[in-house]
């Protein structure tokens, strides 16, 4: 069973739906990312966002990600295009949204003086807004999720930068087999590392094992460790290295924890489903 980040008609619905495929698994929705990744520990599959071109980083997570015993068993990006939906564009005094959606509008609706509330997820929003059926408050989602819970869409492709992509991985408990098969997909893997020491250029030296041995990052972000101000867990994503063991060796020299997420793969290319 593949968990999700639902109810129906979400973003993350849709990228679980391109991973269902290719494992040939079922997609069962679940109202919070946190209920997703409580799933997976019961030794299923989920799919969670995980970051946004726009907005960046989907906190909560990258933070569950290092609590939870999981690993990172594919990816995809999807491209995400807000409508507003509603009942009357003139009436509009507040919208409601998932956080990632709001910060991804935050101009559209700064410009317009309206308030805003955050919900679990996109259709979370629609769904509120549908079962309210007040003139004043709408949402920001998916048109799927509009068409799905009979609201009017009042406004297309609503996000402050046109190219609006969301990254999202499919994870699985640290016990169970990656079902997914890469099949000319390109690899890459993804850790978290906490420092040994902080001295100048210790994350200089950490990343020098990567530059040394002409590995390409593709992605590195910190988020605070929770022990004091100042201290960081490091997430770093690189492509493909075939001597992964080896380079977790010289790294283990600069670090005092490292979290292998997983190696896994890419999908790309025509992601309708
Ligand atoms: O999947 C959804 O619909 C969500 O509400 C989540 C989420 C996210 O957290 O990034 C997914 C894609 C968009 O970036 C906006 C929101």
């Amino acid at each position: 069973m593949i968990y999700a980040l639902g109810p129906q008609g979400s973003y993350t619905e849709k990228a679980a739906r391109i991973f269902a495929k290719l494992i040939s698994g079922k997609v069962r929705l679940l109202p919070s990312i946190y209920d997703v990744f409580e799933a997976v520990t019961r030794k299923n599959l989920g799919v969670v966002p995980v970051e946004n071109s726009i907005e960046g980083s989907v906190t909560l997570t990258m933070d569950l990600l290092l609590e939870f015993p999981v690993k990172i068993f594919g990816e995809v990006s999807i491209e995400i295009r807000h409508c507003l939906i509603g009942y009357n564009m003139e009436k509009i005094r507040k919208v409601v949204s998932h956080p990632q959606a709001l910060a991804q509008c935050r101009k559209f609706i700064r410009e317009r003086g309206w308030e805003v509330e955050s919900v679990e997820s996109t259709s979370t929003a629609v769904q509120l807004v549908a079962r309210l059926k007040r003139e004043d408050v709408a949402a920001i989602g998916p048109k799927e999720a509009a068409e799905l819970y009979g609201v009017p869409v009042l406004m297309e492709d609503i996000q402050d930068y046109e190219n609006n992509k969301t990254r999202f991985i499919l994870i699985g408990h640290q016990e169970i087999e990656n079902p997914l098969r890469c099949n000319g997909f390109p690899k890459k893997s993804s850790i978290i590392v906490e420092l040994k020491e902080n001295k100048p250029g210790s994350l200089y030296r950490a990343l020098g094992e990567f530059a040394n041995r002409g590995i390409n990052l593709t992605r590195i972000e910190s988020r605070p460790s929770r022990k004091d101000l100042g201290l960081y867990y490091f997430y770093i994503d690189y492509e493909f290295y075939p001597r992964d063991d080896e380079l977790m060796e010289a790294l283990r020299k600069h670090a005092s924890f490292i979290k292998h997420l997983g190696t896994y793969c890419v999908i790309e290319g025509d992601l309708r489903v």
